[in-house]
């Protein structure tokens, strides 16, 4: 079994992947922190031969797990952002600073559809792009929205946008504050995607696919009107493009990739963008 590990900032997720078959046999999440006790609700890790490892939380943290993992394990691959791999070319002045969470996203992006908008909805909402040569442009970071709902300390909290809520709902004028607070930053989060996906395309001259994933992926997904696929294991394609080790993997195949969007006319985004300055 391959052990896929993408340790984020407040959740630690996991996948088991059989070497032989490519299939994912099980998954899970816990809360990321230092220490990790291998129990319930972490996999059994005898029947691991590998792991790949993306983290973005502190540098003790994925010390304690590489540690960990060593002296069971016999292959640990850990990500690093580098100034260039699989044919993408890191977009940051300081390749390594850029969260390797997003590289990650962007190298599985790029392998799958050429150039992209890789948006990953976590902790922060992440808007990376890569041109169809190759070209990582950097991207933007905004607050995800359990962030922006706790910085607002409206004591709404603990009551979350509820996943299946549609659009629709959510972008009507909250009547209570619970509303007001989960539809306001609702509306902040789409509006900021569609705003930069569109400025960027006009910037750069070309219609770039979009792919999102991360936690908030499917309720964010509703209200972005621009085509776009949802990946949730876009990171960890990422993680399979770097490091291959199945049959599949080697002939390029990332698991759950979706299939990809067809991007509307540059000309549509141009005429959007004008729209949204008249206004
Ligand atoms: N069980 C859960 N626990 C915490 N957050 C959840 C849960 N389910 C969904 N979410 C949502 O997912 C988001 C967290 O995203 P995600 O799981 O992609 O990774 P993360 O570890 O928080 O972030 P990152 O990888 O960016 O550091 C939160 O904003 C929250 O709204
Ligand atoms: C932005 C986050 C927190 C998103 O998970 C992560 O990618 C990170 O810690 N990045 C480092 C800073 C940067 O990417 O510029
Ligand atoms: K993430």
């Amino acid at each position: 079994m391959i052990l896929d590990l993408d340790i984020g900032n407040t959740l630690s997720k996991w996948r088991l992947k059989d070497a032989d078959s490519s299939e994912i046999r099980s998954r899970g999440a816990v809360w990321t922190r230092e220490e990790w006790r291998p129990g319930a609700d972490i996999p059994d890790l005898d029947v691991v031969e590998a792991v790949r490892i993306s983290s973005v939380a502190r540098a003790a943290v994925l010390d304690e797990t590489v540690g960990l993992l060593r002296r069971r394990v016999r292959h640990v691959h850990v990500a690093r952002s580098t100034a260039e791999a699989l044919g993408v070319v890191n977009g940051y002045a300081e390749p390594g600073r850029l969260g390797v969470d997003r590289w990650l996203g962007a190298l599985a992006g790029y392998q799958l559809a050429g150039g992209c908008c890789a948006v990953d909805c976590g902790s922060a909402i992440t808007i990376d792009f890569v041109l169809p040569g190759g070209q990582h442009l950097g991207g933007f970071i905004v607050p995800g929205l359990r962030l922006m709902k706790e910085s607002l300390k409206l004591g709404t909290r603990n009551v979350a946008i509820d996943p299946e809520s549609e659009a629709d709902e959510l972008l009507e004028p909250g009547r209570r504050t619970v509303d007001a607070v989960n539809h306001g930053i609702y509306m902040a989060a789409v509006s900021a995607i569609n705003r930069i996906y569109s400025e960027v395309c006009d910037q750069e001259g070309v219609a770039l696919p979009m792919l999102l994933t991360g936690g908030d992926a499917r309720v964010i997904s509703r209200g972005v009107q621009v085509p776009h696929a949802v990946w949730p294991d876009m990171v960890y394609g990422g993680l399979e493009a770097r490091f291959p080790l199945t049959l599949a993997e080697r002939a390029g195949k990332m698991a759950g990739a979706p299939r990809v969007p067809d991007p509307v006319s540059l000309e549509k985004i141009r005429a959007g963008l004008a729209f949204s300055m008249l206004l």
